[in-house]
């Protein structure tokens, strides 16, 4: 499986009118769902053989991500450095994809960075994604995220991810939920849109499955699970109900919506999981930058090494056969 730097595909979601009958009539099978989910981690849709391409694939879809109260313009300019090229010199070379020109899907940072990671990506094509409307609690006055938003694209963010008011959904306040969404998908003028669901506050995975509806409705791109901040981030649950809601809405609709599980993913074999998921639930087509993102600050480290031990057992294979 080829992987593509494909960073200008994206569908724009256009949305549609808040549909409160399609809200009310979502339902959730939650032991079914969990069932599915615990099984996930052992299906073997990914061959062993293909695990170093499905890994670089997983590199293509990262939004390579610092959102840390003590980041600097040091630490993002070292991020984007480490984003234009993912993979050690040596690594790159071993696997034989030098003319690949591998990169992360993009970089995610505050809006006070966003600058800096613009500057420092110049001529990459890599975007950059900034974390608006006072992410991660989304607490701050109305009027502030929006501005908050129209700055970040201001100041050359390409994507923006935006975090929903968990208590719209907690007392099941569509109508609240959608103008919130539909006036942040406004406010991004020409970027692309991720709605942060913060799912681990939602109460219930129908919720969760709700809010994605409504987001959708209002024009959100991406769905995201999480902003990484919250006690319990990205789960195969949660993401199997997201994505199914993507499913649905898509044969509402015809649209093509992303996802985004964000938080605490930081294994190489958990980021296989997440792309046997989104094959086997979605297709092929959400392999791709366009609708599919790891939101992650750790797992690069941990698939270089995989990599690492993938072209080392190749090697040591190889001696062995050539001396036997
Ligand atoms: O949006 C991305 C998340 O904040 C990243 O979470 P993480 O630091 O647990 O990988």
């Amino acid at each position: 499986m080829p992987v593509t730097q494909d960073h200008g595909r994206f569908p724009r979601n256009p949305g549609m009118p808040l549909d409160l009958d399609v809200v009310a009539s979502v339902r959730v099978n939650t032991s079914a769902v969990e069932r599915r989910a615990a099984t996930l981690g052992t299906r073997r849709s990914v061959k062993k053989d293909h695990q170093a391409a499905w890994l670089l694939r997983a590199i293509s879809v990262m939004d390579l991500t610092t959102l840390s109260g003590d980041d600097t313009r040091g630490r993002v300019r070292r991020l984007c450095a480490k984003a234009r090229h993912p993979l050690r010199d040596d690594l790159v070379e071993a696997l034989g994809i030098a003319d690949l020109n591998l990169t992360t899907g993009a970089v995610c940072v505050y809006h006070e960075m966003v600058e800096t990671a613009v500057a420092a990506l110049e001529g990459s094509g890599i975007p950059v994604a900034a974390v608006s409307t006072g992410f991660p609690e989304a607490l701050s006055p109305f009027h502030l995220r929006v501005k908050e938003v129209e700055e970040s694209v201001r100041a050359g963010a390409q994507e923006i991810d935006i975090v929903i008011s968990r208590r719209h959904v907690l007392t099941g306040d569509w109508q609240a939920l959608y103008d919130e969404m539909a006036t942040y998908r406004e406010a991004c003028g020409p970027a692309h849109v991720k709605a942060i669901l913060a799912t681990g506050q939602l109460g219930s995975l129908r919720n969760v499955a709700r809010a994605s509806h409504v987001c959708m409705m209002a024009g959100a791109d991406f769905i995201k699970t999480s902003t990484g901040k919250e006690p319990v981030n990205a789960t195969l649950p949660v993401s199997l109900v997201m994505v199914r809601a993507i499913r649905d809405y898509q044969a509402m609709t015809g649209q093509m919506i992303g996802f985004k599980p964000a938080g605490g993913i930081s294994k190489a074999k958990d980021a296989l999981v997440y792309l046997s998921m989104m094959k086997e639930e979605l297709g092929r087509d959400w392999l791709e930058p366009d609708l599919f993102r790891f939101g992650a600050s750790s797992l690069l480290g941990d698939i270089e090494r995989q990599l690492e031990h993938h072209v080392t057992g190749r090697y040591s294979a190889a001696f062995r056969h050539g001396i036997s």
